[in-house]
């Protein structure tokens, strides 16, 4: 019975220990756990939970030795006697309450047996044998116990190790939480969410595993620190939601930006294919004859058609400036949302990235809305351009249904009469006078063509190019060089600026179209320069169109003259170091110098070439390119003369490629430019200092400098009387304008000036002119309503004279150009003391600095500047201005004299080509050593 009732006894403190020591303790834990205040935060659950357990099982373990007693209690009754009566009083202080009653139950029993034992001496040695029984029982359970101790102590510290393990998980969650919100606005809180979600699994299965249960592993701590841990997950995977919707929508937006600006290039492509095959459909209309009228109706409507086609484009220039609105909607809405960001608690990172992203998508979309609004006006105007003058084809067709054998005797009287001036002023050789008198009296129609396409020809529009050249080459002159200067022989020429023009005994034979055709070479000096003047004797008279610039077959005349002036350098067998070309109609000379010319010997030149207006980029057929002699297939290639947006040949791009030197900027070959970076460098133009010179300027009524500012308040009311402009009220500021009424001026703007100045109660002065009619008679229109306006004169017309004194007699001078290559009114402006206040454009911003504009040194801020299209930046501008000029009339004068004394020579620009020309040169020679 002992022995069953020490296996009994065993077996119930097996499953005595296995029952309590597990469960238990978990629960104890749990206890305590729940003891802490509710709300403490995760760190601090951690830290506490971290203490408690040792000492709470260690004070466990204390219970052990009671179990000695339990072993008796399924069977209290028959086995009482065998109860050791001294092991309840081991036991007293034991804090289990339920093993403590057994224990007060088990006294009582141990008494009752001590009374027993005094009355049955004879019964001693037997119980003496059961007490050492029992004892040897009770040690085996001390064993035993000993050994459960050690297993429950090796418990405690599996789960100590495998709450420290749990711990570090947490640990190692929360930073991929916050990382997570910290990486590149993707936040991943769905990987978080699997990681607590795996995370709770592996719990339960290690508390499956462990014997424990759901129930108890809802108490546990690490539970609620997880369930916690969830529900923060949860929220901050709505906030990501809520920015990552955000991010797809930035994303769309700049993907919609992004298709905009490609809509626009195409477009811009287009447009411009669109507008060389108008001017060479218009001009081309010209060589038909009266007598071929069908063909010419024709041709007027294959014109209206492409008009029509060109405002369908401009139409979707508009339509693409409403989809810019409502992109200027989204930013708005982002970019308030973003603010709103900046205060909650989404990460500062994903919204500080966010708002970068956000302002680069602003800065894209602010500029291409700018660059589609000024195309949109620019087109608009060339549409006006090309209605006028469809209506004037379709006005001269009604006079060529009489055709010009129609023409009246006076009208033939008249022509015979110019011819006969032309020679008599020496404007035309005999022989050419006796040609055209041979014409008129045959009433050839070309005579009639050529008549009727002068007539509108402007007095000078190659003022701007005819500066440059001469500026340069007299700075470079001056500097040592020695300059010459080859030009086709206009026939509108102004002879009397030519000194000593005198034909040469030689002829000069160049290449044209399979054929050699000879030419007349002219000389005579230009403003101290000596120039030579080809003639060439071709059947299309290319360059007798008493104009300059603007003929059907530009591509053609200019193949010509590029070709016959490499050929007078040939053969004049001169050494040249620099060939400096000006403008697409000299870019052939790049091309061909190296394709042709190096290759006979004559290479010691290096090529310059400069694009002062990247408006015109002279672009044709490829086939046209033969003309001058160029091999087209060669050229014909993306990386050589291949115009970027469409398949003609771009010869301005040739001249990029073609030279070694590159001074120019823009419009359309950028990306021609970026290949060939290393040669390009910008050079701001100068003007000619001696021509305008304010104190030796023989067109105004009194000459001044800047030390002496009262010779310019005389000029101001000299013009002011001169003007018929009210010259009662000293205070009021003159503000001028003077340029070619053109679309890229900004003509919308130059007309806002005029009633915004007479607004703010200043003057203005316009003096312009237009090759455009309805331009022309616009401002006639203009000019007429604000006739009796004595604030306002505008006078329309070309006269440099009266330039000089406008420029003398202004205060402020406005020039808000939409585009400008170079510019040289700003500068001949401030030269004059007169302040300008123009667009940031092209050479305009590189020359022009805001005088409040805090980003730019002091010293260089020398006018007023404005960067949008709309008539609200303008005004804002001018207010300024005035603000100045009539409030601190001290800072105005110091401004004046300081804008008079910069200096805007030749001298400078000179000396960078005279270096950009050296080292050139330097490296031609370098090669030619090795
Ligand atoms: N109507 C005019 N009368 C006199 N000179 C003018 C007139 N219009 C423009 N100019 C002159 O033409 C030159 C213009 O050069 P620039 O500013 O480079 O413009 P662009 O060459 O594009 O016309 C300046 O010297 C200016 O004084």
């Amino acid at each position: 019975m002992a022995a069953c009732g020490s296996a009994a006894a065993a077996a119930e403190y097996s499953a005595l220990l296995s029952l309590r020591w597990g469960p238990r303790t978990r629960g104890r834990f749990a206890v305590s756990c729940r003891a802490r205040p509710g709300n403490v935060s995760a760190q601090q659950k951690k830290k506490r939970g971290k203490n408690i357990a040792p000492k709470q099982l260690s004070s466990n373990t204390k219970l052990l030795p009671t179990t000695g007693e339990n072993e008796q209690l399924p069977n209290t009754s028959s086995r009482t006697s065998t109860q050791p009566p001294q092991q309840n009083t081991s036991h007293e202080n034991d804090n289990d309450g339920a093993i403590g009653q057994r224990d007060v139950n088990n006294a009582a029993i141990g008494n009752e047996q001590q009374e027993r034992s005094k009355d049955n001496h004879f019964e001693s040695d037997v119980q003496l044998q059961d007490l050492g029984e029992m004892i040897q029982n009770m040690e085996k359970n001390i064993l035993l116990l000993n050994q459960a101790r050690l297993r429950a102590i090796e418990d405690v510290d599996r789960i100590l190790t495998e709450k420290e393990a749990l711990e570090k998980k947490v640990n190692i969650l929360e930073m991929k939480l916050s990382k997570t919100l910290a990486t590149k606005g993707n936040i991943n809180v769905d990987t978080i969410g699997d990681h607590l979600e795996k995370f709770t699994k592996e719990m339960l299965i290690e508390s499956a595993l462990s014997g424990g249960s759901p129930a108890h592993l809802c108490e546990s701590p690490l539970f609620t620190e997880m369930t916690v841990l969830k529900e923060e997950n949860r929220l901050l995977k709505v906030d990501a939601q809520f920015l990552k919707t955000k991010i797809t929508e930035l994303a769309e937006a700049e993907e919609f930006l992004f298709k905009l600006e490609k809509e626009r290039s195409l477009l811009d492509a287009t447009v411009r294919e669109l507008e060389s095959r108008f001017l060479v459909a218009q001009t081309d209309i010209w060589k038909v004859t009266p007598l071929q009228y069908d063909v010419w109706m024709d041709k007027v409507e294959n014109l209206q058609r492409m008009l029509e086609c060109l405002i369908n484009h401009v139409e979707k220039y508009v339509a693409l400036l409403d989809q810019h609105d409502d992109l200027q909607d989204k930013i708005d809405e982002l970019e308030s949302l973003l603010r709103e960001g900046e205060t909650s608690e989404f990460s500062p990172y994903v919204v500080e990235l966010l708002q970068k992203k956000l302002e680069a998508a602003k800065g894209r979309h602010q500029a291409g809305f700018q660059e589609t609004n000024i195309h949109v006006q620019v087109y608009r105007q060339l549409i006006e351009e090309f209605q006028e003058n469809l209506g004037k084809l379709i006005e001269e067709s009604d006079r060529l249904e009489h055709s010009a054998s129609g023409m009246s005797s006076e009208f033939w009287s008249h022509i015979l009469l110019m011819i006969d001036g032309w020679f008599l002023e020496q404007k035309i050789p005999n022989t050419d006078a006796n040609m055209l008198r041979e014409m008129a009296w045959k009433r050839d129609d070309r005579i009639c063509e050529a008549y009727f396409a002068c007539r509108g020809a402007k007095e000078s529009d190659v003022g701007g190019l005819a500066d440059v050249v001469a500026g340069l080459g007299k700075a470079l002159q001056t500097k040592g060089h020695l300059v010459e200067i080859i030009l086709p022989k206009y026939d509108c020429m102004q002879l009397d600026q030519i000194t000593n023009l005198k034909v040469l005994d030689v002829v000069i034979k160049s290449y044209f179209d399979g054929n050699l055709f000879s030419n007349n070479v002219w000389t005579g000096t230009v403003e101290g320069l000596p120039v030579y003047f080809i003639e060439p004797q071709h059947p299309s008279k290319f360059f007798w169109r008493a104009q300059y610039y603007g003929e059907h077959d530009d591509f053609k005349r200019y193949s010509y003259f590029s070709r016959a002036a490499l050929e007078l350098l040939y053969q004049s067998g001169k050494k040249i170091d620099i060939i400096h070309c000006h403008d697409w109609q000299t870019a052939f000379v790049a091309p061909l110098y190296w394709d042709i010319y190096a290759t006979r010997g004559f290479n010691s030149a290096r090529i310059c070439f400069t694009c002062h207006n990247f408006e015109y980029q002279g672009t044709a057929p490829a086939p046209d390119l033969s003309y001058c002699g160029l091999d087209v297939e060669r050229l014909d290639r993306a990386d050589r003369m291949q115009d970027n947006a469409h398949g003609r040949i771009n010869v301005a791009k040739g001249g990029i490629v073609y030279s070694n030197i590159v001074t120019t900027g823009g419009h359309g070959l950028q990306d021609t430019l970026k290949m060939h970076s290393r040669k390009f460098v910008g050079i701001l133009n100068g003007i000619d200092t001696e021509t305008w010179n304010p104190s030796t300027d023989r067109f105004l009524a009194v000459q001044y400098s800047a030390t002496d500012l009262q010779g310019k308040a005389a000029n101001k009311t000299f013009l002011r009387k001169q003007l018929g402009l009210n010259t009662e009220d000293t205070s009021q500021p003159l503000v001028a304008c003077i340029t070619r009424l053109v679309p890229q001026k900004g003509l919308h703007l130059i007309r806002h000036a005029i009633y915004k100045t007479a607004e703010l109660g200043g003057q203005f002065v316009l003096l312009g002119s237009s090759p455009v009619p309805h331009i022309q008679r616009e401002f006639e229109g203009v000019a007429d309503q604000l006739q009796k306006n004595n604030n306002i004169r505008i006078i329309l017309k070309y006269d440099e004279a009266l330039s000089h004194c406008i420029y003398a007699a202004s205060d402020m001078f406005i020039i808000p150009s939409m585009f400008e290559p170079c510019g040289l009114t700003q500068m001949i402006a401030m030269r004059y003391g007169s302040v300008p206040i123009v667009r940031k454009t092209g050479g305009l911003s590189d020359s022009v600095f805001d005088f409040d504009d805090e980003k730019i040194p002091v010293e260089l801020r020398n006018g007023f500047t404005f960067a949008r299209t709309d008539e609200q930046d303008l005004s804002s501008c001018l207010e300024r201005a005035f603000s100045y000029y009539s409030r601190k009339p001290m800072v105005w004068k110091q401004l004046v004299q300081k804008d008079m004394q910069i200096d805007f020579g030749w001298d400078s620009p000179a000396s960078q080509y005279e270096d950009l020309y050296q080292s050139a040169v330097a490296q031609a020679r370098g090669v030619a050593q090795t």
